[in-house]
């Protein structure tokens, strides 16, 4: 059974599609008569008063699927008109076939003008899974109307101009009110630049056989919510955890601080922080719960370390020598650790494995630590997170709009949790606490950045329940407990 939660990329699209197409029944003409059905079905759904609609049809299959709900729209006594652009007619045998059976059903079509006639749905058929440049022109032109127009617009198995791989925007994209997705959901639409385009979505399998999906993994997933046990009645906090939190160098210390709340928070049985002497009275007075120590020179964090379970290293950490100390000792101790901020930008400038790490870059680390530009990395979130998790050998999570997660031979998934809200300091202080906390708490790093991220991306959302501007780490903190609730048995 196909879900929203399962990715796939454009190559095991086609390939399906061929699957499907080998059955007895299936053709591809059928196919694209069912995704035309599916996407007029779902109009009604969603706009069941609608009388007047444009269909933008571009030149290929997507097109097709336009012109089949445009057929059925008409049949069902819509006013209906199917807009083209001038320069490209339906250019597939199969889009050739589903325009001509509108025109002899007497369906009104033209090409685009410069504007779009007025409509209440607008239904967005120029590109899917075949867009591969950037929209020019007279197509850029089409998108930049429907989008200045009042109408919703519903997008066809993806909101034209996005790259349904990778989730990027490479020029003018439709924002769509819902995304009507083909046969299996499109890893593209579930990270980056995309979610801001797609709106609702929802999954046509259009009757594929569920044989076409045999052998065929997805290429990432949906971070499910983490499942974790009941705490055993005779508890203690032994059992649950050591978090040695290290960093906040002169005048940074509200990141250490608000990592080993979040550490607290996220269920650690116990939480020291390492930090610099200025720091620790503010600590305390905050958090009286954790243990703070003052700590000038790397040597003084040894003991620390042999008592820590986990480390979250690097919120506030600077990158003086200082700092360079504490991050060479904390690495050494082979402890499961958090690297984080300015533990990242000081691993970039000396690489080495870490394969017992989790590794919470935004795009900008992520960038740093593969030499490259955030652009590049923004580009295709997923080929950035696998190939940080490649070079440095533990778990990672991309930050941004669908955090990214990976690790070495396994799924990749991407988070549906989280707001804009969380675009605030602070928050990626947050993170490394509680992501530090389950390592503590003896899950795996690739485990412990999946459940960590969902916790923090879920709290986030909890908390903006009182709205999303203004939304701080301290807010997004004070959920964890009620996020980590909901997924204990
Ligand atoms: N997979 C399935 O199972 C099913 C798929 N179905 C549907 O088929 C869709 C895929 O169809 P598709 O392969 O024909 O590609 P599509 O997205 O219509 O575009 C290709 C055309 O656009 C052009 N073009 C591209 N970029 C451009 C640009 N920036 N600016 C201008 N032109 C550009 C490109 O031209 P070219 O690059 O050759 O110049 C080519 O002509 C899929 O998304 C789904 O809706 C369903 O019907 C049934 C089940
Ligand atoms: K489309």
């Amino acid at each position: 059974m196909q879900s929203l939660s399962a990715l796939y990329d454009n190559a095991a699209l086609r390939e399906l599609e061929k699957r499907a197409c080998a059955e007895p029944d299936i053709d591809d003409t059928t196919l694209m008569r069912r995704a035309g059905q599916a996407a007029w079905r779902c109009l009604l759904e969603h706009w069941p008063n609608a009388r007047r609609i444009v269909v933008l049809a571009g030149p290929g299959n997507n097109g097709g699927d336009g012109w089949v709900l445009a057929r059925h729209a008409r049949d069902s006594g819509l006013d209906v008109c199917v807009v083209h652009p001038s320069s490209m007619p339906p250019r597939t045998p199969l889009a050739m076939r589903m325009a001509g059976e509108y025109a002899d059903a007497g369906g009104r079509a033209e090409a685009f003008s410069g504007v779009l006639p007025v409509a209440e749905v607008i239904v967005d058929a120029l590109f899917g899974i075949g867009l591969d440049r950037a929209p020019e022109g007279e197509t850029a032109s089409m998108i930049a109307a429907a989008n200045a127009a009042s109408s919703p617009i519903l997008a066809l198995d993806v909101p034209s101009g996005i790259d349904s791989e990778r989730g990027a925007v490479p020029g003018v994209a439709i924002f769509a009110a819902h995304t009507i997705q083909f046969i299996a959901a499109h890893i593209g639409l579930a990270t980056g630049a995309a979610l801001d385009h797609v709106g609702s979505r929802s999954l046509s399998t259009l009757d594929a056989p569920a044989a076409c999906f045999d052998g065929f993994a997805p290429k990432a997933e949906v971070a499910a919510s983490p499942r974790f046990p009941r705490r055993a009645r005779d508890s203690h906090k032994g059992r649950h955890g050591h978090v040695l939190a290290i960093g906040g160098e002169h005048g940074y210390g509200g990141a250490i601080l608000i990592a080993a709340e979040s550490a607290l928070r996220g269920g650690a049985g116990l939480v020291s922080v390492a930090t610099r002497a200025e720091h620790v009275a503010a600590l305390l007075t905050r958090r009286p719960e954790a243990m703070g120590h003052a700590v000038e020179v790397a040597v003084d964090l040894q003991p620390l370390l042999e008592h820590a379970d986990a480390l979250a290293l690097g919120p506030g950490l600077g990158r003086g020598e200082w700092s360079h100390g504490l991050f060479e000792a904390a690495l050494a101790s082979g402890k499961p650790c958090v690297v984080d901020a300015d533990a990242l930008n000081l691993l970039a400038a000396a690489p080495r494995p870490l394969p017992g790490a989790v590794l919470t870059p935004h795009p900008g680390e992520a960038a740093r630590l593969l030499g490259s530009d955030t652009a590049s990395v923004q580009r295709d979130r997923y080929a950035a997170a696998e190939a940080i998790a490649a070079r440095y050998g533990g778990a990672v999570v991309l930050k941004g709009a669908g955090s990214v997660i990976a690790a070495p031979g396994r799924t990749s998934r991407v988070l549906a949790v989280g707001n804009p809200g969380m675009a605030s300091g602070g928050m990626g202080d947050a993170l490394s606490g509680v992501i530090a906390s389950l390592l503590a708490q003896g899950a795996a790093p690739f485990e412990a950045a999946s459940a960590g991220a969902w916790l923090h991306g879920r709290a986030g959302d909890l908390a903006a329940r009182d709205g999303e501007a203004g939304l701080l780490a301290g807010d997004l903190i004070g959920h964890l407990r009620a996020a980590i609730a909901e997924c204990t048995a």
